[in-house]
């Protein structure tokens, strides 16, 4: 059987990692795309390099030539700009939106049939653009957020019971921004309800609520800490094992920025929702009960969300 093809669309930070990852787990050849000249060439002649001490086949190829991608099985995006201490990811709204069209173009006439995971800022807006531009089918372009957001979520409830991050079940929903839902009432730690178990290990329900906090502003606080540039090795391990998901039909149910047309109330967005990723992409969205304090904070996160399209109609006309 061919090897898969994985294109990733910017090669900075979060790219190089990804290409990493993807090498050591053999997940099929890996190409590199920049616009910067030279750097996606350099960066894949020193992850090959890594091939004979780690022991991987997988050839990975830099470029600047869209024609490079064809035919790719999976695109991981992550081009475009990150965001500055003092930012907000809504300010790359005006400079990321370009890069989408022309990467969504790009995609467009290369590799039509891939699966495509957006990780670029502010990202249920950009996904949302990014399926524009592209044309391909809902179902084959998918947000990464919720998978990070849950991974943080779950570390700092780790942290603060001292408990294997492996038994924390978290689940964040809603917009990629500080209004993003961590949904308390599906979080578990190996079954055991977040709040129960915070009453049994003596965890006041303030301690909790900060927790919840820290989890929304947690790409802040790493931008804050970095000084220049945001976080790229868990998200870039997050977007990994939804492409993992797809190539290996796995059919997990991860919270994603997926296309919400009907559930949850919403009509024709993207947004971060429990979905089902498997061989036909996003598969299927989960549509889960929550309580009333919890619909009201999505609708506040989708509302900002919607706000977002609204500002993006607004500067490409293509997008009305
Ligand atoms: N969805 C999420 O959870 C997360 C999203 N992000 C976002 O991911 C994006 C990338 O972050 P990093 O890799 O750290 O940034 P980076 O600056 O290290 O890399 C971005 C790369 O995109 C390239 N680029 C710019 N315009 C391009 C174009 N038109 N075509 C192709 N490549 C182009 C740049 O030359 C650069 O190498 C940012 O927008 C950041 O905000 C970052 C972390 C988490
Ligand atoms: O905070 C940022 O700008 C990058 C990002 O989305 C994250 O790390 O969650």
């Amino acid at each position: 059987m061919a090897r898969k093809k994985i294109a990733l669309i910017g090669s900075g930070m979060i790219g190089g990692t990804l290409a990493h990852l993807a090498a050591k787990k053999e997940m099929g050849d890996i190409v590199l795309f920049d616009i910067a000249e030279g750097m996606p060439q350099g960066k894949a002649l020193d992850l090959s390099q890594c091939g004979p001490i780690e022991g991987f086949d997988a050839k990975i190829t830099g470029t600047n030539d869209y024609a490079d991608i064809a035919g790719a099985d999976v695109v991981i995006v992550t081009a475009g700009v990150p965001r500055k201490p003092g930012m907000s990811r809504d300010d790359l709204l005006g400079i990321n939106l370009k890069v989408m069209k022309a990467v969504g173009e790009g995609i467009k006439n290369n590799c039509p049939d891939a699966f495509v995971i957006c990780i670029t800022n502010p990202l249920d807006a950009m996904v949302w653009a990014l399926r524009e531009f592209s044309g391909l089918p809902h179902n084959k372009v998918v947000g990464m957020a919720g998978v990070l957001d849950s991974a943080r979520f779950a570390t700092f409830l780790a942290w603060e019971f001292g408990c294997s991050v492996k038994d924390v079940n978290a689940f964040v929903l809603g917009g990629h921004g500080d209004t993003m839902v961590p949904v308390k009432s599906y979080t578990t730690i190996n079954g055991i309800p977040v709040d129960d178990y915070a009453k049994i290990k003596g965890v006041s329900e303030s301690r909790i609520d900060e927790i919840v906090d820290r989890t929304r502003k947690g790409g802040g606080e790493i931008v804050g800490l970095l000084g220049n540039g945001s976080a790229y090795y868990a998200p870039a391990t997050s977007a990994i094992s939804m492409a993992e998901a797809y190539l290996g039909d796995q059919k997990r149910i991860l919270p994603c920025a997926s296309y919400v047309e009907g559930k949850y109330g919403l009509d024709g967005l993207y947004v971060g929702v429990p979905t089902v990723i498997g061989a036909g992409g996003t598969e299927e969205v989960i549509e889960i009960e929550l309580s009333d304090e919890e619909k009201s904070n999505l609708k506040v996160s989708t509302d900002a969300v919607e706000e977002l399209l609204e500002a993006c109609k607004g500067l490409d006309e293509s997008l009305k």
